[in-house]
């Protein structure tokens, strides 16, 4: 199954609660980072590519001057995104691979914020979109982290727009109310998913 939703829409939050039924939840996120590791060459990569201020002392990717960069530039996030996707991609194919084994639910996640518009969805049965305002989206992602919103406002057009997202959805999660109400929502799809992954 793939969870997805823009900056800010309670991913993570939803994640958490699958994980929590015992579901193998795969971070696209976590796997982009990965691919970018000091000694891997996509780092090499990017540092020929954008110079030495984008890689730190400890011969780390800087990532906020890269996330400075590429979203004021659509050309260099174009380029970005056509060296680290294909490793990304790798990258959640095994980590899907280990779920039977590790994990004792019947399916799991891809959790991904490009699930659709990087085509990673051909990875996954069906597709549930996290769902709230924009609104409600930028205030919920400038609260968490020191991006501002100016910069908010240029990730999420760099991502897919609400109508659009919710078009390629089989399950929504309307994440616009309480946690809580997020969590007992989530509960109900994972049993959803249970069923229909053990359906013969
Ligand atoms: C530009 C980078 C270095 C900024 O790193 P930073 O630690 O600040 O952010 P992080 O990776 O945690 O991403 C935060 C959020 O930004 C959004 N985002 C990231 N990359 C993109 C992108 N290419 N297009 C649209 N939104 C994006 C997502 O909502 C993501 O959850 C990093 O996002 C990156 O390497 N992006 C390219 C790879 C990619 O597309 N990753 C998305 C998952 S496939
Ligand atoms: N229903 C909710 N009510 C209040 N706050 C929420 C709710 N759901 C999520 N949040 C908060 O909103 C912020 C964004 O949620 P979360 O990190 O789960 O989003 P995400 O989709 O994973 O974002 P990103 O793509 O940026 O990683 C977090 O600080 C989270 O604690």
């Amino acid at each position: 199954m793939g969870l997805t939703g823009g900056i800010g829409s309670g991913k993570s939050a939803a994640a958490a609660r699958f994980r929590s039924h015992g579901v193998n939840v795969v971070d696209a996120d976590r796997a982009a980072r990965v691919v970018v590791e000091p000694g891997r060459p996509a780092l090499a990569a990017i540092a020929e590519h954008f110079g030495p201020t984008v890689i730190q002392a400890d011969g780390s990717l800087d990532r906020a001057a890269l996330r400075k960069l590429v979203f004021d530039d659509p050309t260099e996030r174009r380029w970005l995104e056509q060296l680290t996707h294909p490793l990304i991609r790798e990258e959640i194919v095994t980590s899907l691979a280990a779920s039977p084994k590790t994990h004792p639910a019947p399916y799991s996640i891809l959790e991904s914020p490009l699930l659709i518009e990087s085509g990673q969805s051909e990875l996954v049965q069906r597709v549930c979109v996290v769902d709230l305002p924009e609104a409600m989206q930028l205030a919920r992602a400038s609260a968490r982290d020191s991006n501002t919103l100016e910069q908010i406002r240029k990730i999420m057009a760099a991502q897919l727009a609400r109508a659009a997202r919710c078009a390629k959805a089989d399950d929504i999660l309307d994440n616009s109310g309480s946690l809580e109400s997020l969590n007992a929502k989530v509960d109900v799809l994972h049993a959803k998913y249970v069923q229909l992954a053990t359906q013969t």
